[in-house]
Order: structure tokens, then C-alpha cells, then sequence
């Protein structure tokens, strides 16, 4: 039998992690899908033919162990008392037959249910992801869908939640599809020219045209093919003008969906341990007074805005010490720095000028490596490693209880020119208010990015077009530098219709990657891996 036609079911609420781990919760849900779906409810109601299931309407019952042809003279028993919703297929998550338990959450009402189940004959326990996987093979779901779906399910953030919430409702799908369809409109008019270029010789040009138009007698199919041709070469360069608009987003999805990266660098004993803490709120990294001390990257999770960020503390930079270990941990400290989206400069109050040295080598240092790796980075880490623009760069003068004279305090505005300047103090906690409001607002900025206007039918000017993973942008880039060969090709006259056809043909197909339409096999087996099981 086909695993398609097995009959599926799995804990679908919290608790999981099989019976052993299972924690109690008040209620749970348990998912059937598959063709004996409503058969197994019904075999478990106490009198299956006086009760009907309404479907879409939740039915409170009482389920018993069910009838089968082994166990009909064996006195049935209570499992639990539960709501019951039926769905009819089509109209369901998976597009099957689905009937939903909602029971106690106790283990010993969960393990009974889910193993009453697993005895059924022609019902096993769902793979993970299994459910989404048999809605995106009915097509209820495409592949940008199941990816928000993923998303979805992991949302720390309220920003994660709503981009995925957007990417879910198929906004970015439409996307892909009307662009996908123009560019398979092209490649039909390509083709009626191509048919039409055997057995006619077409004008090279409009201005050709023009000046042949007296010698010539011309078949006005012709100039109609050529003229259509025309149109869609406009056409074709407005929709790649809209795809690289999509592209030129500064990765405002993606980090939104990874979380924005956060390092705090400076020289050692400035302070980055402590800050770090105090941005934990609690004990996360070790802090003394011995410099050197921090020397893996420790990172934490902050919720800023509703917008995930990812923080870390890195070892203090100096140039020189002869400690390896440290030295590796300044290695780490650098690339690190190098790969965030905003970097926290932290040095000791009356200290910035050599602070601001140490962040400049830091970024150069950085600048330089990039250069030299550009080659061997992939598409995503390559626009991580720009040098940064300092409005994402905010310098941290700390330790500002040491100052005594508070007429004589550093004037933080001084120290230089572009970047924010903030004194605070880890102990007293003085100025952290103000720190995190910038940092908060720099982390906002970054996401929301700046509002150039979009090319007319680029649908790029709301959050459901965003990019969200580096698997999109990818595809969108191939399809784009598959139009630019198609401009290049399709001035060039009649003889390489075929060829700039061809572009066309491979662009649509780019695109078709992103949603799923055009093989993702590899794709979607590492990305149902990923579901919890019940999903
Ligand atoms: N007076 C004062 N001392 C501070 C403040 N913040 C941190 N310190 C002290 O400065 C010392 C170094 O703090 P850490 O947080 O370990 O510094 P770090 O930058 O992480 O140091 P490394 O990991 O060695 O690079 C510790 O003794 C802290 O207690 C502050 O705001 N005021
Ligand atoms: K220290
Ligand atoms: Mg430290």
C-alpha cells in the first residue's frame, strides 16, 4: 500500500516528545488525516450509526476502544470524553479526510488515544511535518507557504510572526506567480515569432522598418509579429526592473526571519561582559576584573520592538598578547564583527579616542577579509560583509561613575564625527535607558529600511513581498541576470529569438523554483525534517 493512503494521526498540541517526556497539559488535539479518518472516529462512539458528525462542527462524545472484527465480544472501554471536529476532504489543512480530538491533556489519556490508534489497521503515526507535507502534495499549500508555515511555528518575535502570517496568506506567492505568467506570456509571443521567423524574414528594427517601409512590400503580419516583439521586450525589462527592486531590500526579510546580529566589540575590560548582562538581565557572562576575560562568542536572544535580534559578547581586541587562546578569541571577536548588522563599541569612559582606533582596525580588519574571502562566500553571507554604514554603528563610552567632576565629563557628542556617542555605567545603570532606545531605534530602522518608491508592477512596496529566506533571493537573482542576457539577446535581430527565448523559458522556471511549481524534491525533505511532528 502507498504510505499516501495510510491514515495518519499524531499529537498535535504541546506536551510532545513521545510518552516517556510527554508533559501534561490541560487540553490536546490530536490530528487523524486520511481516508479512514471518519470511519475510526465513528468505530469509536458508543453507538456509531445514531450520531452523526456534522463536519466543521464540534460534537462533544464520549470514545471508546473502537470496533474492529477482532474485538467485537470484548466489553469496550471509556478513553476519554472529547470534542470532535470532522473535516471533509477537500476542505481540510491537508486536503483529506481530517478529524480532530480535542481530549484532556492528561498522559494517560494521550498515550491510550495515540495507541488505540497505532493498533488500527491501515493507520501509523505521522512523520514529522507529514500533515503539511500531504497538503503541499494536494496543492493546498505551495512551497513559500509551507516555508511560512515553518516559520510560523518557530516565531519568537512579533515582527517574525506577522511576516510569516503575511507569507502564509499567499501575498508573496501572487508575487511570484503574476511575474512567473508575464514572463510565460513572453515566452509564447517569443515563440509565434519564432514560428513565424521560419518561413518569413522579419525587419531587424522599428527604424529599419522605416526606411525599408518604401522598398519593401511588407506582409502586415510581419510588422505585427515584430511590433509584438517589441512590446514584450518593454515588458520584459519592467519586470526585471521590479525583481531587482525586490532584491535591493538590504535583506530586511531575511532578517526579520534570522534575527538581527548584534556585537558588542571593544578593547578588554571596557566594560562588554557587563553590558551584555545588564541587556540579559542576568548572570549570562562571566565579568572580573582580569582583561582577557571573555573569549568565545556568547550569544542571547533579545526581543527589541517585537524585532529578534541575536547579541554578542566578544573577547576584548588589544593587538598584541601572546596568549593563544586569547588571540583565537580575538579572531572570533573580529569575524563576528564583521558579520553583524549592528555593531556596540564599547571602550572606558576618557578612552575613545584609542577605542574608536581598536573599532577602525576591527572594521578594516574586517573590510580587508572580506575582500580577500569575497569569492568564497555565498550570496547571503556576501552582502553581510559590507563595511558598516555607521548609522549601525553606535559607540558606548561606560563606566561613567568613575567620573568624578561631572562638569568635566567626557562630552560624548566630541568623540566623533557620525557615530552616536552614549556614556553610561553597567553599575549604576545610569544611561542604559537612552542606550536602548538608540539601539532599539537603529534595530528598527534597519528592518524598515528606507521608502523608495517601487517600480510600478513590482508589488514590492508592502511587507509581503519582502524576501525572506536566501533560497528566494537566489532564485529571483538567476531570474534577473537570465532577463539581462534576454535584453541583450533580443536587440540583437531575428537570428536569436530562439536564444533569448531560451532566457525567457529559464527565468520562468527560477521563478517556479521559488514557489514549488518546478521541482523542489531536495528542498521540501529538508524542510518537512524540520516540522514537529503533528504538523
Ligand atoms: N566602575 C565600573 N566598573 C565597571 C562597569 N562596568 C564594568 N565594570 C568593571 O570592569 C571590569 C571588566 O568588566 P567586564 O564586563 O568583564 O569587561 P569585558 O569588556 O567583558 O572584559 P574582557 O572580557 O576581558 O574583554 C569588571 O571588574 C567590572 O566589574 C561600570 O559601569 N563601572
Ligand atoms: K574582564
Ligand atoms: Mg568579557
Amino acid at each position: 500500500m502507498d504510505p499516501q493512503d495510510d491514515t495518519i494521526f499524531a499529537l498535535s498540541s504541546g506536551g510532545g516528545g513521545g510518552a516517556r517526556q510527554y508533559q501534561a497539559t490541560a487540553l490536546a488535539v490530536i490530528r487523524i488525516s486520511g481516508p479512514q479518518a471518519l470511519s475510526t472516529l465513528q468505530s469509536m462512539l458508543l453507538r456509531p450509526n445514531k450520531r452523526t458528525i456534522v463536519p466543521r462542527q464540534a460534537t462533544l462524545c464520549k470514545l471508546y476502544t473502537p470496533i474492529t472484527n477482532n474485538n467485537q465480544n470484548t466489553p469496550r472501554v471509556v478513553l476519554d470524553q472529547a470534542l470532535v471536529l470532522y473535516f471533509p476532504q477537500p476542505h481540510s489543512f491537508t486536503g483529506d479526510d481530517v478529524v480532530e480530538l480535542h481530549c484532556h491533556g492528561s498522559r494517560a489519556v494521550v498515550t491510550d488515544l495515540l495507541d488505540t490508534l497505532a493498533h488500527l489497521p491501515g493507520h501509523r503515526m505521522a512523520e514529522p511535518g507529514e500533515f503539511t507535507q500531504r497538503a503541499f502534495a494536494k496543492g493546498k499549500l505551495d512551497l513559500l507557504q509551507v516555508e511560512a508555515l515553518a516559520d510560523l511555528l518557530t516565531a519568537d518575535t512579533s515582527r517574525q510572526r506577522q511576516q510569516a502570517l503575511t507569507q502564509l496568506d499567499g501575498t508573496l506567492s501572487d508575487c511570484y506567480t503574476s511575474w512567473r505568467h508575464m514572463l510565460i506570456g513572453g515566452l509564447a509571443h517569443a515563440e509565434a515569432v519564432i514560428d513565424f521567423g521560419d518561413d518569413e524574414a522579419l525587419i531587424e528594427d522599428d527604424t529599419q522598418a522605416e526606411q525599408e517601409e518604401g522598398d519593401m512590400l511588407l506582409m502586415t503580419e510581419d510588422v505585427q509579429q515584430w511590433n509584438i516583439w517589441g512590446n514584450v521586450r518593454v515588458q520584459m525589462a519592467e519586470l526585471r526592473r521590479a525583481m531587482e527592486y525586490q532584491l535591493q531590500d538590504s535583506r530586511r526579510g531575511e532578517l526579520v526571519r534570522e534575527g538581527l546580529r548584534i556585537c558588542i566589540v571593544g578593547p578588554p575590560n571596557a566594560g562588554k561582559s557587563s553590558l551584555f548582562n545588564v541587556l540579559a538581565q542576568k548572570d549570562a557572562a562571566i565579568v572580573s576584573n582580569i582583561a582577557g576575560t571573555t573569549r568565545d562568542v556568547l550569544e542571547l536572544s533579545l526581543n527589541l520592538a517585537g524585532i529578534k535580534c541575536v547579541l554578542s559578547d566578544t573577547a576584548g581586541v588589544r593587538t598584541f598578547t601572546s596568549d593563544q587562546i586569547e588571540q583565537e578569541g580575538i579572531a572570533r571577536a573580529k569575524k563576528v564583527a564583521q558579520q553583524a548588522d549592528v555593531v556596540v563599541a564599547m571602550v572606558e569612559q576618557g578612552n575613545a579616542v584609542a577605542g574608536m582606533e581598536i573599532l577602525e582596525t576591527v572594521l578594516k580588519d574586517s573590510a580587508d577579509e572580506a575582500l580577500l574571502e569575497g569569492d568564497e562566500h555565498d550570496s547571503s553571507s556576501v552582502t553581510t560583509t559590507h563595511k558598516l554604514a555607521s548609522e549601525n554603528v553606535l559607540l558606548v563610552l561606560n563606566k561613567m561613575d568613575l567620573v568624578k567632576d561631572t562638569n568635566d565629563n567626557t562630552d560624548p557628542s566630541s568623540t566623533n564625527q557620525d557615530i552616536r556617542t552614549f556614556g553610561i555605567s553597567c553599575h549604576t545603570n545610569e544611561g542604559i535607558d537612552a542606550f536602548l532606545e538608540a539601539l532599539t531605534q537603529t534595530v528598527t530602522n534597519r528592518i524598515n529600511g528606507d521608502t523608495a518608491t517601487a517600480p510600478n508592477n513590482s508589488n514590492s512596496d508592502n511587507e509581503g513581498s519582502l524576501i525572506t529566506r536566501a533560497r528566494h533571493r537566489q532564485h529571483v537573482q538567476a531570474a534577473v541576470e537570465a532577463l539581462r542576457r534576454f535584453d541583450h539577446l533580443s536587440q540583437q535581430g531575428t537570428m536569436v529569438v530562439d536564444m533569448a527565448a531560451e532566457e525567457l523559458r529559464l527565468a520562468a522556471s527560477e521563478l517556479g523554483r521559488v514557489t514549488g511549481a518546478v521541482d523542489v524534491e531536495d528542498i521540501l525533505d529538508k524542510l518537512f525534517k524540520d516540522f514537529c511532528i503533528g504538523k
